[in-house]
């Protein structure tokens, strides 16, 4: 099952591995052609209504496969209003293949002129994976048109027959993707401005690579047809992924989240390090929590940060309350930069996540606690190859064989890990990715606190896998962006300046 968000950025994922999105859609054009001999005969009718989108592009392609057909193709607007340009050459393609396609200016003024009436199969190609609130017009009216003349679902889901007695029966509709107005994630519909709720009661669905969450509360025949996205497109991590942090133009402070680093002692530059990263990588507000003897020092880095300090030249258990009293209004935890492991620090640390029951990264001198703590917390583990061991987890010199071992140790622990290496292995237990952005220059001191912060402040709004995911994926981008610009001798501060364009995708 897929999301159509993880969709999106697969689908761009795959695009930025050298499989154009023009060739998925070639694919999935074919994969609906497909579909609808295995349930019409050729010379039946076939009616494809194509919305402005990829969808409709889909069933643009599926025309020019079944030239043995009785094809029409209604496009549900003018050439111009087709938002997508491999829609439009798939558009233009059809009236050089002199194919009955006819662009329908007002389809929800004209409804008879989607010729609906004596068709054996009604393609639903108006809404797939992009489709953005209720249904607007002219697609209500459409969706109205096509359950009228299809007669609803579960009529006879079978047009095994030509045209011959096409009247007695109601055409048979085939849904692209997820019916038009169905949400792929949920199967909800949501309702119009006038309450109703309006989607295609398809007869039978084709959708695209992996099957959609939304797709098996409909009680029709789903085809998951494969289009051609290499595995290396949900595997490896890549611009695609970014697209997920789609900030909302209309979003305003707090909403990115708020971030309480726990760290310091005799370590000064980890938790700063941490927080400035945190900052950067978009969280509204970063708090530090830190010995006293540090405080002073980590408020010099950055103004931007709020210090608090307490007593004493290590973090022990009588600042518990202090620190967990200051988790409880913050969104992400970033617990471990710089703490070192006095044992009364460990001690600390096995109390507050023993105490804390709301999402951590955990990092550096922290994680040997994790593997015996009970929490309720929500924790993503971010150790290197030799934490992972202190921490009892696998090792294993070929990345493919240590994903395999760290996806069983995250599901043993319960908890999201990452464990960094020239590839970073990212796993909830169950998804897997691995992230290959970032260079040898990266071994320098300081950059694991880097991608604590970035995690962190992703976690605000990530899911603990994406959030890892991402935070690789952006920490390894930013050093090969200050490699290529000024070659090896990196520092960890550099990555950090980069941090804002490593996160920023123009897909
Ligand atoms: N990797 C894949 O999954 C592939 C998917 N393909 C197909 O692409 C669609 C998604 O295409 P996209 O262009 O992103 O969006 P849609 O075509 O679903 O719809 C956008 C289209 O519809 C208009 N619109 C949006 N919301 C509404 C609304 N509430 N009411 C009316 N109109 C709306 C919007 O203006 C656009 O014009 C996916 O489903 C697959 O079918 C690829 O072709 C193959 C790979
Ligand atoms: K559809």
């Amino acid at each position: 099952m897929i999301t159509a968000q993880r969709m999106a950025s697969v689908d761009a994922n795959a695009a930025a591995l050298g499989v154009p999105r023009a060739k998925l859609m070639e694919s999935a054009g074919n994969a609906i052609a497909r579909e609808i001999r295995s349930i019409a005969d050729p010379g039946s009718t076939v009616t494809l209504v194509c919305g402005r989108g990829n969808n409709g592009g889909d069933a643009l392609v599926a025309a020019r496969f079944l030239s043995d057909f009785e094809v029409r193709v209604r496009l549900l607007g003018r050439r111009e209003s087709v938002s997508t340009g491999i829609a439009r050459e798939n558009w233009d393609a059809l009236s050089a293949a002199e194919i009955d396609a006819r662009a329908v200016a007002a389809p929800a003024a004209e409804p008879a002129s989607l010729d609906l009436e004596g068709s054996d199969v009604i393609v639903d190609a108006m809404l797939g994976t992009g489709v953005t609130g209720a249904v607007r017009e002219p697609e209500r009216t459409v969706i109205r048109r096509i359950n009228e003349v299809g007669g609803g679902r579960g009529s006879d889901a079978d047009a095994s027959t030509s045209g011959s007695h096409a009247d007695a029966r109601a055409p048979t509709v085939v849904a692209v993707d997820v019916p038009s107005g169905v949400d792929a994630d949920t199967g909800e519909v949501e309702p119009g401005p006038d309450g109703e709720r309006l989607a295609v009661e398809a007869d039978r669905v084709v959708t695209f690579h992996d099957g959609k969450p939304g797709l098996a509360t409909l009680g029709v025949p789903v085809t998951v047809a494969d289009i051609g996205i290499p595995e290396a497109a949900e595997l490896f991590t890549g611009p695609g992924d970014l697209l997920a942090l789609g900030r909302e133009p209309e979003s305003h402070k707090g909403d990115h989240g708020e971030v309480l680093v726990v760290g310091g002692g005799p370590y000064t530059g980890a938790p700063t390090l941490a927080a400035r990263s945190a900052l950067r990588a978009g969280a509204d507000l970063v708090r530090v929590a830190c010995p006293e003897s540090v405080a002073r020092e980590v408020q010099g880095f950055s103004e931007n940060l709020i210090v608090h300090g307490f007593a004493g030249e290590t973090l022990a258990p009588s600042h518990l309350d202090g620190i967990s009293e200051l988790a409880e209004g913050r969104d992400v935890v970033v617990f471990g930069p710089g703490l070192g492991d006095a044992d009364a620090t460990l001690e600390f640390v096995e109390r507050f996540l023993g105490a804390y029951d709301g999402r951590a990264v955990v990092d550096a001198d922290a994680l040997q606690v994790v593997p015996e703590v009970e929490t309720d917390a929500t924790l993503v583990c971010t150790p290197h190859q030799g934490e992972l061991r202190r921490m009892g987890g696998p090792s294993a010199e070929d990345w493919r064989e240590r994903a395999d071992l760290v996806r069983s140790f995250a599901a043993d622990l319960g908890h999201a890990v990452l464990v960094k290496g020239a590839y970073d292995v990212i796993t909830d237990g169950e998804a897997l990715r691995v992230n290959r952005t970032g260079n040898p220059g990266m071994t320098v001191g300081g950059t694991g606190d880097v991608l604590a912060g970035a995690v962190g402040a992703l976690a605000c709004t990530q899911s603990p896998l994406q959030a890892a995911a991402i935070g690789a994926y952006a920490n390894g981008r930013a050093g090969d962006l200050v490699v290529d610009e000024r070659g090896y001798g990196l520092v960890a501060t550099d990555l950090i300046d980069r941090l804002p364009e490593a996160l920023r995708t123009d897909e």
